[in-house]
């Protein structure tokens, strides 16, 4: 199974009116792999999802599936399965009815059907609420019927867009963690729309950063994250942003160079040799975050332990480490090394 779904978009354009969505997408998503797709609102991210579901045409470019140019094939006939962050679910139709409706449409008998939905439920662990109507469910709920729904249509490319958007934090975690197992489990090609870092991070094989309908950088989360390959990915990955002082001010450097550093790079050190004035501390519980600011107005964020021991209108010293110094060229915002 995990030989098939190979997904690749070629100088993929899309616009609304004057609106940009799509500036040239070049993608591949690999065969069994989960893919994570973020970038800021408005990058464009549900817009490719949109055409590799057939939901929305490309102005230019092309969606290939295994090599196969969908482009002549209607959504309904494409084995792809979107995921919507709002579950686009029947209101009419109990839970039961909701999954089998995509089955009965391509005619598979109703006992097969009810059988099928049932594993489904199962396996998701809404079992119990199959005789339920949408509204009479949990958010959390919800999420898994649509999951489900999903699961049914057998697909070899699951799209998903922020399913977990809308779930508490305790439950986004919880279900995070069945996702990847249940990608695991099925090896089925996955794009994962997020706005979440840890999911982000945590979640794909691969991660692809988009801006203004242009693909940034794909690669795994930890590489990405470790070389960013320029200032936009550099602040959009990591929270709280990496600090980044053009001309490298405190941080030293040259004037056409942009210097950054990561809150968790910066440390406090009475030897240190940038001097900070402490302007607001969050004390996170398992963490501390620091804004700071330098004599020469530049602000810092810093990211300690628990309990620092710092307050607001303390002065710090603080160190950078010397080997997680990032370079960007302030002109193209490249990175430089
Ligand atoms: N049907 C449409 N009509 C007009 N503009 C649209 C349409 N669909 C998308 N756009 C515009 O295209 C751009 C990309 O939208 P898209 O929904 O793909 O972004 P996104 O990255 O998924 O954003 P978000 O994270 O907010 O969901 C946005 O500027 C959006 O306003």
């Amino acid at each position: 199974m995990g030989e098939r779904g190979a997904v690749r978009l070629e100088s993929l354009t899309r616009s609304y009116g004057r609106v940009v969505a799509l500036d040239g997408v070049d993608l591949e998503v690999r065969a069994g792999e989960l893919l994570t797709l973020v970038g800021p609102s408005g990058s464009g991210k549900s817009t490719i999802l949109r055409l590799v579901a057939g939901l929305d045409r490309p102005d230019g470019g092309r969606i290939l599936v295994d090599g196969q140019d969908v482009a002549r094939i209607p959504p309904h006939r494409r084995a792809v399965a979107m995921v919507f962050q709002d579950y686009a679910l029947y209101p009419h139709l109990t839970v039961l009815a909701n999954l089998t409706f995509g089955l009965r449409v391509r005619r598979v008998r109703r006992q097969e059907a009810e059988r099928r939905a049932r594993a489904a439920a199962d396996r998701l662990g809404i079992g119990e609420l199959l005789d339920r109507y949408p509204d009479q469910t949990s958010g959390g709920q919800r999420q898994r019927v649509a999951l489900a729904r999903a699961l049914l249509r057998e697909p070899t490319v699951y799209l998903l867009d922020e399913p977990l958007a809308s779930l508490d934090a305790p439950l986004r975690f919880a279900t995070r963690a069945e996702l990847i197992t249940l990608h695991r489990e099925l090896g089925t090609t996955t794009v994962h729309v997020t706005h979440d870092q840890a999911e982000a991070m945590t979640l794909g094989d691969r991660v692809a950063v988009l801006d203004r309908g242009r693909v940034r950088q794909v690669g795994p989360p930890q590489q990405v994250y470790d070389e960013p390959a320029d200032v936009f990915v550099a602040g959009f990955l990591g929270s709280p942003p990496m600090n980044l002082v053009p001309g490298g001010g405190v941080l030293g450097g040259a004037d056409d160079v942009t210097v950054g550093v990561r809150p968790e790079d910066l440390a406090l050190d009475p030897d240190g040799p940038v001097g900070a004035a402490v302007e607001a501390v969050e004390a996170l519980g398992s963490e501390t975050i620091l804004l700071t600011r330098c004599p020469d107005g530049t602000r810092l964020t810093v990211r300690t332990g628990p309990r620092p021991g710092v307050r607001p209108g303390d002065e710090v010293r603080l160190r950078a480490d010397p080997g997680r110094l990032h370079r960007f060229d302030t002109a193209s915002g490249r990175r430089l090394r």
